[in-house]
Order: C-alpha cells, then sequence, then structure tokens
C-alpha cells in the first residue's frame, strides 16, 4: 500500500514554537530521505499570481507553432526561451538513449545579472537573455512575478531544509543570495499520434539543482516517482499546495542521505480517451553560479569520508542542461 502523499504546511512551521519546530523538521527528514518529494500548503503566494501566470502560459502554447517559433532558443543548447516539442530528451541526463521528450517549454531564467558576475560561461549561459515572446500581451509581467513569488518561497523552503538537517535556519543563505534559478512553463500537447517506443512525455530523469517546485495541472495524471522500493508511483496534484522535490545538488550537500528520485512524465492511457493536453510549472531552484557544494560536515560518513567531490552549482548545471539537447538532424 502506498502511503499518502504527505502534505507540509509552511505557513504553520513559520510561525511555530522551537519543540514544534524540530519535530516538523524531522518530518521534513525522514520525507527527504524516502523520496525527496512532498507538497507544501500553506504557502502564502497569491492566487491570482498563480492564475495570472499560469493562464499567459497556456495562452501562449495555443498560439501557432510559428508564433511560437519566434520566442525559440537561438541554438542547440541554449537555455532560455522556446522549446518546440521533441527538442530534449531528460533521460539523456543520466546517460540514457531514448526518443525525445513529447513536451514543449518556455524558459525563464534570472531576471537580473549581478554586477559582479565576471565568469563567461555564467554569462553566456545562465545569465543569458530569455526570449521573451511578443503574445499574448502582459505574458512578460505574469511571468516575472511568479517567477519572484518562487524565488522567495524557495529561500523559505531552504530554511525548513536546514532545520530539518539539523543547522541553523539561515545556514544555505550565503549559497543561495544570487541564486541561478530558472522557470519553465511546460506543455504536453495533445497527443494524437501513438509515441514512438520508449518515448515519454518527459523522460525518467533527476533534477539538478536544489529544490524544485512544481504545479502539475490541477486534476491531471501523469507524473510518476520511482519509490525505494523501485515500483513507479503517481504524485497527485494537491489542491492549493505546491509539489517540491530535492535535486542532485541537495544530494550531494547531505552524502545521499537525502534521495534526488527519479521521476518522469508518463502519456495518457490511450483506452481512457487520454490524449489530453497537460500543463505544468517547474522552477528550478538553483544555488550561486560558483557556490560550492560540498559535503555537510553532519553528513560525512564516520571515517569522514565524502561520497562525491565538491562541485561548482553553475557548471553543474550547465553539464547536465548540455547532456540533454537533442542535435538537429544533419
Ligand atoms: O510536468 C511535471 O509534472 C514534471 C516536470 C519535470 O519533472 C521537470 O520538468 O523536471
Ligand atoms: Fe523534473
Amino acid at each position: 500500500m502506498s502511503k499518502p502523499f504527505p502534505v507540509f504546511d509552511l505557513a504553520a512551521f513559520e510561525t511555530a514554537d522551537p519543540q514544534t519546530i524540530k519535530t516538523l523538521g524531522e518530518d521534513v527528514d525522514r520525507i527527504c530521505r524516502e523520496t525527496g518529494f512532498l507538497a507544501i500548503g500553506n504557502h502564502g503566494v497569491p492566487q491570482e499570481i498563480i492564475d495570472a501566470a499560469w493562464g499567459k502560459a497556456h495562452e501562449f502554447f495555443d498560439l501557432p507553432a510559428d508564433v511560437k517559433q519566434q520566442a525559440r532558443a537561438p541554438y542547440d543548447g541554449y537555455p532560455y526561451g522556446y522549446l518546440g516539442p521533441e527538442k530534449e530528451a531528460l533521460a539523456k541526463s543520466r546517460g540514457e538513449d531514448t526518443p525525445p521528450d513529447l513536451k514543449e517549454s518556455f524558459n525563464g531564467g534570472p531576471l537580473a545579472t549581478p554586477a559582479d558576475v565576471s565568469d563567461p560561461d555564467a554569462l553566456s549561459f545562465c545569465y543569458a537573455d530569455t526570449i521573451w515572446p511578443g503574445d499574448p500581451d502582459g505574458f512578460v509581467d505574469a511571468w516575472k512575478t511568479y517567477y519572484r513569488s518562487m524565488e522567495d518561497l524557495a529561500s523559505r523552503i531552504m530554511k525548513v531544509f536546514a532545520v530539518a538537517l539539523n543547522l541553523p535556519d539561515d545556514y544555505f543563505e550565503s549559497f543561495i543570495d544570487e541564486p541561478i534559478s530558472a522557470l519553465r512553463a511546460l506543455n504536453y500537447p495533445e497527443q494524437t499520434l501513438a509515441p514512438k517506443a520508449g518515448q515519454l512525455r518527459a523522460g525518467a530523469h533527476t533534477d539538478y539543482g536544489s529544490l524544485t517546485i512544481l504545479l502539475p495541472q490541477a486534476g491531471s495524471r501523469g507524473l510518476e516517482i520511482l519509490s525505494p522500493e523501485g515500483d513507479w508511483i503517481a504524485v497527485p496534484p494537491v489542491p492549493g499546495a505546491f509539489v517540491i522535490n530535492i535535486g542532485d545538488l541537495m544530494a550531494r550537500w547531505t552524502n545521499d542521505r537525502w534521495v534526488s528520485t527519479l521521476h518522469r512524465v508518463v502519456n495518457p492511457p490511450p483506452d481512457e480517451g487520454g490524449m489530453d493536453r497537460r500543463q505544468s510549472f517547474a522552477f528550478f531552484h538553483q544555488p550561486n553560479w560558483s557556490a560550492s557544494i560540498e559535503c555537510l560536515e553532519s553528513c560525512r560518513a564516520e571515517d569522514g569520508g565524502a561520497k562525491y567531490p565538491p562541485v561548482l552549482s553553475g557548471p553543474y548545471l550547465m553539464s547536465k542542461f548540455q547532456a540533454t539537447t537533442v542535435p538537429k538532424a544533419s
């Protein structure tokens, strides 16, 4: 029997007494050791901000393909702008060769470039311009407002994570004060044609950063996580809540105490009339470009060892992202 999907009450945590905070932190630690997926309710992000961004993304995906292409990423491996269907295979991030994912997406990076950034890779990759669409009207404002809300929510969740790891609640602050997070609106188009063998809406992958804040379409199906027992289990959208999951950098920070769980988005079953379109938002919170992600002292093995060498947040992200690009057919 699968356990009910855990929902964490963020406002309750933030206003609780020290003993309750500790207990809630222990709950989060347990969840992050088991699956690293939970829902965050009572998060305080205004519904109007969510609805506005969601609606504009929906209008954008409804545009004809040639109009969407006007906002396309200018070359393969460019991180932002519109990425049409079959342009990325997430399973390739793990070295698995699959047909490209069926999803299309619009991607946007940090809203500003800090004055002290000079690394050419940082400037040409994560601080590259977002290629904004001209249509629909109001898209950019709604997007930026949602992005800011996610940035703020992510830093509040990082405080919960610090407590869950028995660290001072501001422990991660200096690693995430110039975050290089990206927001991705995803659309899984209606499936009128049978997929190729092994082709999914989004192939099995782990996320790369510290944490992801997902907003799956209300009532939709398709998101699955690999359970510790090795079964694919459905993650249901939780009304009024965001689904969050930890990424690879959090697993590295904690020496795999916490798991960056494999997940995927499967095709709707054809025998249930399921060709349905599905939309989602994924906010990938990513520590500062040059933050060194190194095993936390409290997570080291008894002999002081760590499973992974330190990595820099930005270069790690860049290498993972570029591995998933589907090169143009020549
Ligand atoms: O659309 C979803 O529900 C999940 C998307 C996802 O896992 C991703 O983009 O990394
Ligand atoms: Fe993901």
